[in-house]
């Protein structure tokens, strides 16, 4: 199993459809999975059960993909040290993004629930999360200034190695 992590904005989602033609394996959107079997958008499922039940969601999720896949996670899914054990078994990938990067990319976004308030608040979350993120990876790749295509390109040849 390939787990792409990363922090909001980080492209997860955006290399992993490009990764799994790459190498010939099925592409799980953990987001959008938990939308359809929730019959709700996230942002929705944050505003009426809260973030607790979201979680929920999401480790049942992580722990039910048995196929062996690219999987896009949603960028909290490091928070618990259950899902942390279970992604520990595949190989995970961290998309670094710096802040600069992350606030460029997400200026505008209004769907996620959790990119909302002022920076500070927002810079705190992302402080707490990268070295987590760093812990957990068994590759690290930077994707500032890079197009998807160079991403998809620089883990092909560490997966090679
Ligand atoms: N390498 C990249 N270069 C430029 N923009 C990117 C890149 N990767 C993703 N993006 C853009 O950044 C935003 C967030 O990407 P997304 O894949 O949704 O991130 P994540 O799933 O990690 O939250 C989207 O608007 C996407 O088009
Ligand atoms: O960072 C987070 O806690 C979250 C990130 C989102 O996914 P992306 O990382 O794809 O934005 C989504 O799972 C949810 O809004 C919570
Ligand atoms: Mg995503």
């Amino acid at each position: 199993m390939i787990y792409l992590i990363g922090f909001m904005g980080s492209g997860k989602s955006t290399i992993a459809g490009k990764l799994s033609d790459e190498l010939n394996l099925p592409y799980i959107e953990m987001d959008k999975a938990i939308e359809e079997k929730e019959k709700m958008p996230i942002s929705d499922m944050f505003a009426q059960f809260g973030e607790t039940y979201f979680r929920k969601c999401e480790t049942h999720l992580l722990k039910s993909i048995n196929e062996e896949s690219v999987v896009s996670t949603g960028g909290g899914v490091i928070l618990k040290e259950e899902n942390q054990d279970y992604l520990s078994t595949g190989t995970v990938v961290f998309l670094r993004a710096s802040w600069n990067t992350i606030v460029s990319r997400l200026q505008n976004d209004q769907d996620r629930p959790l990119w909302k308030g002022d920076l500070t608040e927002k810079q705190a979350i992302f402080a707490v999360r990268q070295p987590i993120y760093e812990s957990l990876a068994h590759q690290i790749i930077d994707v500032d200034n890079k197009s998807p295509e160079e991403i998809v390109n620089e883990i092909m040849a560490r997966l090679k190695k």
